[in-house]
């Protein structure tokens, strides 16, 4: 019997350089179905990255655009009938055309009606799932049907660390197929067997609302025609810290925060990056 090789190693730079370098050449269009707090902040991350963002969310048109599409973005965390409705149609276009689709499953341990939802679309094969500690431990405890550790989260915060989730991350993994991203003051980047850590970020991040949001949203633009998934998600988890950082550099709190971040994101560049490789 083969054993499971549990390696975690940090993602060395020249990956992220080299994912960043294609997705520029790739201006990926990313189709997103997200929730009403975040869509202007996610269109201008996806922008400033070099993605092409479309908010496309009417029942009749979410199956034309996913097939056209490159990538899909499904994150519940407004969700309601109608939009549900209209993820799953968007969900099996992009299905039919082979087109990566990203679960971001908002608070997926708090409420019964989104975890029934987030359930239900694992069994379409999300290409990635993106998520914080709790996030990551409730869906991965719902999907063993464990009832006693779905419980989890603050509303849509974590209240638990992204080490604390990183087995269940590692057997989501391997229980859907999906590429795991659990994220906190280090991103775990798995597909149930190699698993990438990234260090970078700031806590800043989360004193501005959308930040995780809008990484799964880079999440799908990385996805886009990616030759290798594991390090396309882990690039984009690489490319957020990164500019979440420097943002941080010129900033004074939340409120000035977001245009330094939008800033880093334009100005990252694949030489610089390669350069902290040397
Ligand atoms: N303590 C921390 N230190 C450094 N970076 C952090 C920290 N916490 C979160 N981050 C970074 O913030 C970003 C968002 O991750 P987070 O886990 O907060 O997502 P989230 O809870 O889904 O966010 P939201 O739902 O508000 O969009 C990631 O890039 C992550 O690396
Ligand atoms: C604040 C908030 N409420 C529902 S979704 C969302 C965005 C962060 O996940
Ligand atoms: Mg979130």
């Amino acid at each position: 019997m083969s054993q499971v090789d549990l390696t975690i190693a940090e993602l060395p730079f020249h990956l992220v350089a080299d994912e960043l370098e294609r997705l520029r050449a790739n201006t990926p269009l990313v189709h997103v179905l997200t929730n009403e707090v975040v869509q202007c902040f996610t269109a201008n991350t996806l922008l400033a990255i070099g993605a092409s963002p479309a908010m496309i969310v009417a029942e009749a048109e979410v199956a034309d655009f996913a097939a056209i599409a490159d990538a899909l973005l499904i994150n519940i965390g407004t969700v309601y009938p109608v939009r549900l409705q209209a993820m799953n149609l968007a969900i099996d276009a992009a299905n039919a055309a082979a087109t990566p689709w990203v679960l971001d499953p908002v608070a997926v341990g708090v409420l019964q009606y989104r975890r029934d939802a987030a359930l239900a679309m694992l069994a379409k094969k999300p290409a990635a799932i993106r998520g914080n500690g709790s996030e990551i431990l409730a869906l991965a405890a719902a999907l063993a049907l464990n009832a006693e550790a779905i419980a989890g989260g603050k509303g849509v915060d974590s209240t638990m660390s992204s080490m604390s989730a990183l087995s269940a991350a590692q057997q989501l993994a391997r229980a859907t197929g999906a590429i795991v991203a659990v994220t906190g003051a280090t991103d775990y980047i798995t597909d149930g067997e190699q698993t990438w850590a990234v260090p970078w970020g700031h806590p800043m991040m989360t004193r501005v609302v959308g930040t995780g949001c809008a990484l799964s949203a880079v999440v799908a633009a990385f996805l886009a025609d990616a030759p290798n998934r594991l390090n396309a998600v882990a690039a984009a988890c690489a490319v957020m810290a990164i500019a979440g950082e420097r943002a941080v550099e010129c900033s004074d709190g939340p409120g000035t925060f977001v245009a330094p971040f939008l800033d880093a994101l334009h100005v990252i560049h694949p030489v610089q990056l390669r350069s902290y490789s040397e």
